[in-house]
């Protein structure tokens, strides 16, 4: 049920950019899903003294309790989620045609696939992934029980259709025809429910599995229902000298998609770890997103990615899971590992590569929003956002995290949660989720 009006009173967390992390008490309005008005306390008790909350659901938090913005996953899988923690020893192209193309092959039994998706929804939306940008499976219908279980559960979704049209020894492709025409029927199938939370990505598998013909008419239908595009870019290096070796005319990975006009501000590209700087210079002029998927990157030993030197170049970076090359489906994890990461890659003598847990919180929600180009909506609590966020309780009884007595300032008090969270915490302390004002997990009732 959407409460309609509610008001927030103790600690909120949140980035307004990679340097500017926010925490302070106060209070925060929420009305039919949008943030209406944020405030000190004082100024919250001068208005409630006033009446001006008399009609609001009231909800003071405790000691231990803050509110942040819901995660945002910018790239996985969830027809891949049956596989999760398997098979991963193997490196990509041999870990897709052993493990993950016959998985997903089976989603074109709609029974298996309603199943599915609706346990890794309700395990994203646990985990505080209110907004999640998926890859679905080749099958049109298949991938349309996704949408519906995404609008069901009330989580906001990116969802994209994947596209392959070159021929594999598991026969897990389709026709270029079929797939172009099957790719428009997917997006006026997704506009029909006019839902506001989930929206079609057209979605090419890569361009080990996409001609440039495909990849072309992909960007041409992208631009005319003005769609995000989402695919993946140099994960691994016999990746990029397959990709090379078919495309001779061009001369880097990003320069395949550069000629069929797929790089542009609505396109999100996942991994790129072995960029070339004239790549990078490119991707960020045409304003391309990237998802950046640490736990994948070193389960299938793809690489290590240099986020550091992306966003100094003004790439804009986003975290995803990449279930099920990623081993983990939670956000707080992907924080973690893009810190480890970063710090491997500042042990071999990167300096100042590594970055900081306030960097990761950052990535996690704020950067997420603004790789999806979702950031007029959500990623952090200014006033006119949409109102996803996720109540946190550092010291609740069965979690990980133990309470020392502190000789800390409250100012102190306040930042030591949230980064105990970042590095401590998991699903059992996010004790509410929230999508545009709806609750969607209530551990507290
Ligand atoms: O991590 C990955 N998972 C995939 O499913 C995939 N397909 C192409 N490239 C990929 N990388
Ligand atoms: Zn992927």
């Amino acid at each position: 049920m959407v409460q309609e009006k509610l008001v927030f009173v103790g600690l909120l967390a949140s980035s307004k950019s990679l340097k500017d992390l926010s925490i302070f008490t106060g209070f925060l309005a929420v009305e039919h899903g949008k943030i209406t008005r944020q405030g000190s306390i004082a100024e919250f008790e001068a208005m409630n003294n006033a009446g001006t909350f008399s009609d609001y659901n009231i909800i003071k938090l405790k000691n231990d309790q803050f509110l942040i913005p819901g995660f945002v996953d910018c790239h996985t899988h969830a027809p891949q989620f049956p596989n999760i923690g398997l098979g991963l020893d193997r490196a990509l192209l041999e870990w897709l045609s052993k493990y993950t193309f016959p998985l997903e092959k089976r989603y074109s039994n709609l029974e298996f696939a309603a199943k599915v998706y609706d346990t890794v929804v309700q395990r994203l939306l646990t985990n505080g992934t209110t907004t999640a940008c998926y890859f679905g499976s080749l099958h049109l219908e298949g991938t349309l029980e996704l949408v519906k279980t995404a609008i069901k559960r009330n989580q906001r979704a990116l969802i994209g259709k994947v596209s392959m049209n070159v021929k594999n020894d598991t026969g897990y492709y389709n026709n270029t025809e079929k797939e172009i025409e099957e790719v428009e029927k997917f997006i006026q199938e997704v506009f029909k429910y006019k839902n506001e939370l989930v929206q079609p990505v057209v979605t090419p598998r890569f361009a080990v599995s996409c001609d440039k013909e495909l990849l072309t008419a992909l960007a041409n239908i992208s631009q005319k229902y003005q769609c995000r595009i989402q695919s993946h870019l140099s994960e691994n290096r016999d990746e990029v000298d397959y990709v090379l070796k078919m495309n001779s005319d061009c001369k880097t990975y990003s320069g395949v998609y550069n000629k069929c006009q797929i790089l542009n501000e609505r396109c999100i590209m996942a991994h790129a770890i072995h960029l070339s700087d004239e790549e990078i210079r490119l991707l960020a002029h045409k304003g391309v997103s990237i998802a950046h998927c640490p736990a994948s990157n070193t389960r299938l030993k793809s690489g290590l990615c240099p986020v550091r030197k992306y966003l100094d170049n003004n790439l804009t970076v986003g975290l995803g899971t990449d279930v099920s090359g990623g081993d983990n489906a939670s956000i707080i994890d992907a924080m973690r590992r893009a810190m480890d990461v970063s710090t491997h890659l500042e042990l071999n003598g990167n300096n100042d590569y590594s970055i900081s847990w306030k960097e990761a919180f950052y990535l996690a929600t704020m950067g997420g929003a603004r790789a999806l180009k979702l950031d007029d909506k959500i990623g952090n609590f200014d006033v006119g956002k949409e109102f996803d966020a996720l109540l946190i309780d550092v010291y609740v009884n069965g979690s990980q995290i133990d309470e020392y007595e502190s000789t800390e300032s409250a100012a102190e008090h306040a930042v030591s949660l949230l980064q105990r969270f970042v590095y401590l915490g998991d699903d059992r302390n996010i004790v509410q989720v929230y999508v545009r004002g709806k609750k969607v997990k209530d551990l507290l009732n």
